[in-house]
């Protein structure tokens, strides 16, 4: 059984691990805090990590990437796109009026991941405009925060799983501003995962470093993808950490690295100078659109 790291029991990033293994049984290792999803790898305690890595609504999540690029060397070996479909949860039966509806008004705290917070801007400014924001470590971790403070007026976003799991109510389903919000997920591990079924595509990340001080070397590098017709998903610059002002570029191609095309684009990129690194090498999945 493979032994997968991954956020608390009922977060989104749970929720999402099963469609990409199609409900097979899996060891589960679940860590309060993103960090210790990666450490899990790192140490060998686990054979792969969960990573969340961007959200339709709220773009990339920083943290992680910057933790898949400086904190570990640890290849990504599947990807897949997952529904966040997003909640309000809570005791009930404090915010509930005589008719028997809910008063959003009452709230006096919103609790969720600071990446899930955003993705309800418009809910929460229409119903609850008063309420306190408060970020935690996961969507789960909040619903498990507000079960343990009954009588606050405190609600969590979160997933109809980590509601059941705590016996809470859902207050309000799918509260997203868009319906559309989607996660993306890496799983990351030193061996190629087997998923017994044909993914969308094949895709490679690349970490891309110019030379310093040098006009036009990102038009080369892209170039060195156009005119092989290479077709790039993804164009993001992270800063170094080193000094301001110093990038690097974080590029999806989907195409593998075994393919003559992309091999010598980036043959051709570290002729000028770049440095490449290849983040992984891997099959892609999308959840079917509801
Ligand atoms: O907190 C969770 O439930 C997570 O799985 C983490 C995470 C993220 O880091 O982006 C994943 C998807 C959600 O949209 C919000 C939070």
């Amino acid at each position: 059984m493979k032994r997968i790291a991954v956020l608390p029991e009922g977060s989104v990033s749970h929720e999402a691990i099963d469609f990409l293994f199609n409900g097979e049984p899996l060891d589960l290792l679940h860590s309060k805090l993103i960090s210790d999803v990666f450490r899990a790898t790192d140490s060998g305690n686990a054979q792969y990590s969960v990573i969340p890595i961007e959200n339709t609504i709220e773009g990339s999540v920083s943290l992680h990437m910057d933790w898949l690029v400086n904190e570990v060397d640890i290849p990504m070996q599947a990807e897949w796109v997952y529904p966040s479909i997003q909640n309000v949860i809570g005791h009930g039966s404090e915010f509930k009026t005589e008719s028997g509806e809910y008063d959003f008004g009452r709230i006096t705290k919103i609790m969720s991941h600071p990446v899930a917070i955003p993705q309800c801007q418009n809910f929460i400014r229409l119903h609850s405009p008063g309420a306190e924001l408060e970020g935690v470590n996961s969507t789960a971790e909040a619903v498990e925060i507000v079960k343990k403070n009954p009588g606050k007026g405190w609600v969590a976003i979160g997933t109809k799983l980590a509601a059941q799991k705590h016996g809470l109510d859902i207050m309000a389903e799918r509260v997203t501003d868009h319906d559309n919000n989607y996660t993306r997920f890496v799983l990351i591990g030193h061996e190629p995962v087997n998923i017994p079924r044909e993914p969308d595509h094949v895709k490679t990340s690349l970490l891309v470093t110019l030379p310093e001080d040098a006009p036009g070397a990102l038009h080369q590098v892209l170039s060195a993808f156009a005119w092989r017709k290479l077709n790039l998903t993804r164009l993001e610059s992270r800063p170094t950490k080193k000094r301001l002002g110093s990038y690097y570029f974080y590029i999806d191609v989907v195409e593998t690295v075994d393919s003559v095309l992309l091999t010598a684009a980036m043959a051709e990129i570290e002729a000028l100078n770049c440095q490449v690194r290849v983040l992984g090498s891997y099959p892609c999945y999308t959840y079917p659109s509801r």
